[in-house]
């Protein structure tokens, strides 16, 4: 049973999946009534440790008219009952049955509903439940208003199930949208939880869990769900810890880096940096022969291999390589190489082992219309865009950034390749209809160079997994868990100021 209620902590669910979840816990004869106390009750006692009595006073209600609405009436009755000023503000008169149920009960008790929202100003926190993953159409007229009043309040706001007015498949604001500084997630993570558009509004995020059966979670979703968040249970169970006691560095993965030009000879770097931190047995870098003098001075255990360079400084030709992929368990390629190395991705194309292609790698990808040529390969390929990336790469995906999960899966379908699609919620799909989202992160890592830590990372895992590939996107998952956990632990310590790509790779070692 533990076990089972931690797999469902890794749940994300879209509002028709939690539908007909529940639409299951009905039709077990659960009363509606029932599941919404026990979910609210919830809420309620959480509210009263993030705000105990002790420290406000006076509650502000926002009553929708749905079962949102609901919930916060119960949420509403409990504050009171425990001592503290609730004032209700129920803009929609009319109300479904259970709502106005609980509205009368709440009114008898002489908890006082206000007209205007203007009367709650003198309010210290705010409870919203206008609307949960019931709304589908944009808010117009007074409750536009209303939230745009609210918004402008400086008071806390804690949202029940996801802040009203956010879609809760895509994030996206339909309309207008109240900006939490709680979100309480009911029953399952919901997809808006890690879309990027809907991060400003959700503000800190905690599930409650109110006991969905597992069963009806499986029936509905299949098992594993085919979305999940990486959790650090996960993350754990998919390192390759611990090691065997009796190996030897070659078969601890080797990983071949393919990376950096004269003019961005610090990606070559940070991609070592990071394959280091991964604890892959060797690590080979191909990279200019300018360069290898400050390869060596920075990554003295790397081998470097040193290749002919074009006029601009980039690699020109992969010296004997071509014949010797075979050596490598997994190829990285892509940091700083530059437009001018074009033929160096079309050679790598022909690797038969696991591919990683970042950065330029992606470029030189997209202009060469190659991507249909990722399905031949006998191995796995993992593509890592940034939002401008997988614009180029998937032309014919309008406004990716508008539904990332959607989006990368997409990709993912078209491509035949694992994407790493990286944003703050970075999300990962595999052909086999896999998602993995990164649950956190910080915006520390909005610099220049923090990528080429996490492709060395990515690489070096999964040149250490290269026994059990049927599970990359874990790996893949793990390492984009890792690199923000990192530059977490980074940002804790020094700021969010203070987590140069540097820096970030040297945390890799503090996150487990
Ligand atoms: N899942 C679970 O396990 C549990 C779920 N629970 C709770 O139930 C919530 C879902 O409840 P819900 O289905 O009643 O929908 P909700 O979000 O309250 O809003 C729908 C209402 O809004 C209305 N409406 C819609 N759009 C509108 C617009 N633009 N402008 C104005 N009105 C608009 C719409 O009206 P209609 O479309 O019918 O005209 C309808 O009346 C869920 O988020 C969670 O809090 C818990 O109680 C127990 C466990
Ligand atoms: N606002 C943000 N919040 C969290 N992580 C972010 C944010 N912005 C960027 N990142 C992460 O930082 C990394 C940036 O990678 P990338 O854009 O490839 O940079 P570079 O090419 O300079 O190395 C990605 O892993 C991305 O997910
Ligand atoms: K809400």
């Amino acid at each position: 049973m533990v076990k089972e209620r931690e797999q469902l902590e890794s749940v994300v669910v879209n509002a028709l999946q939690m539908r007909q979840i529940e639409d299951r816990i009905f039709a077990a004869s659960m009363p509606v009534a029932a599941l919404m106390e026990k979910a609210a009750i919830l809420c309620a006692n959480r509210i009263q440790q993030l705000y105990p009595l002790s420290q406000i006073s006076r509650v502000g209600v926002l009553v929708g008219p749905g079962h949102n609405g609901g919930d916060a009436l119960v949420v509403a009755r409990e504050l009171h009952l425990q001592g503290y000023q609730v004032n209700v503000y129920c803009p929609i008169h009319k109300l479904k049955d259970l709502t106005a149920k609980h509205a009368q009960y709440a009114q008898n008790l002489g908890i006082p509903f206000y007209e205007t929202l203007e009367q709650l100003y003198k309010c210290e926190l705010f409870i919203d439940g206008l609307f949960g993953f019931g709304l589908t159409r944009p808010l117009t007229g007074e409750i536009v208003e209303d939230i745009e009043l609210l918004n402008q309040w400086s008071q806390p706001v804690v949202s029940i199930d996801i802040p009203s007015g956010l879609h809760t498949d895509t994030g996206e604001v339909l309309g207008v949208a109240v900006r939490a500084t709680y979100s309480l997630c009911l029953g399952l993570w919901k997809w808006a939880y890690f879309q990027d558009q809907a991060l400003e509004y959700i503000g800190s995020a905690e599930r409650i869990d109110f006991g969905v059966p597992a069963k009806d979670a499986w029936a509905v979703l299949g098992q594993p769900a085919p979305v999940q968040k990486m959790t650090l249970t996960l993350a754990q169970r998919f390192l390759p810890l611990p090691r065997p006691l009796v190996t030897h560095k070659y078969k601890q993965g080797h990983l071949l880096v393919i990376c950096g030009s004269y003019r961005y000879a610090g990606g070559a770097i940070l991609t070592g940096l990071g394959a280091r931190g991964s604890g892959v047995g060797m690590l080979s870098i191909a990279a200019p022969k300018s360069l290898k003098p400050m390869l060596v001075n920075h990554l003295p255990e790397a081998l470097i291999i040193d290749c002919p360079e074009t006029e601009s400084g980039a690699i020109a030709e992969l010296p004997n390589l071509a014949s010797d992929f075979n050596n490598y368990s997994v190829i990285a390629c892509g940091p700083g190489l530059t437009s001018d190395a074009k033929s160096i991705v079309e050679t790598v194309l022909q690797a038969e082992c696991p591919l990683i292609l970042d950065a330029d790698g992606l470029n030189i990808l997209a202009q060469l219309d190659s991507i249909s040529r990722l399905r031949k390969r006998p191995a796995a390929t993992v593509l890592t865009p940034h939002l401008g990336e997988f614009k180029r790469l998937f032309p014919e995906i309008d406004n990716p950034h508008s539904d990332r999960i959607k989006a990368v899966v997409e990709a993912s379908r078209l491509s035949g390749a694992i994407i790493l699609f990286k944003g703050a919620r970075t999300a990962i799909a595999a052909p086999n209809g896999c998602v993995w989202l990164i649950p956190e992160s910080t915006p520390a890592l909005a610099r220049g160079g923090s990528g080429d830590v996490l492709t060395g990372l990515i690489g070096g895992l999964m040149a250490q997994q290269v026994t059990c590939l049927a599970a990359i996107e874990k790996t893949v998952a793990t390492a984009a868990w890792w690199h923000a956990q990192a530059g977490i632990v980074a940002a804790g310590e020094r700021t969010e100021l203070g987590v140069d790509a540097f820096t970030l790779s040297q945390y890799l070692c503090k996150v487990f």
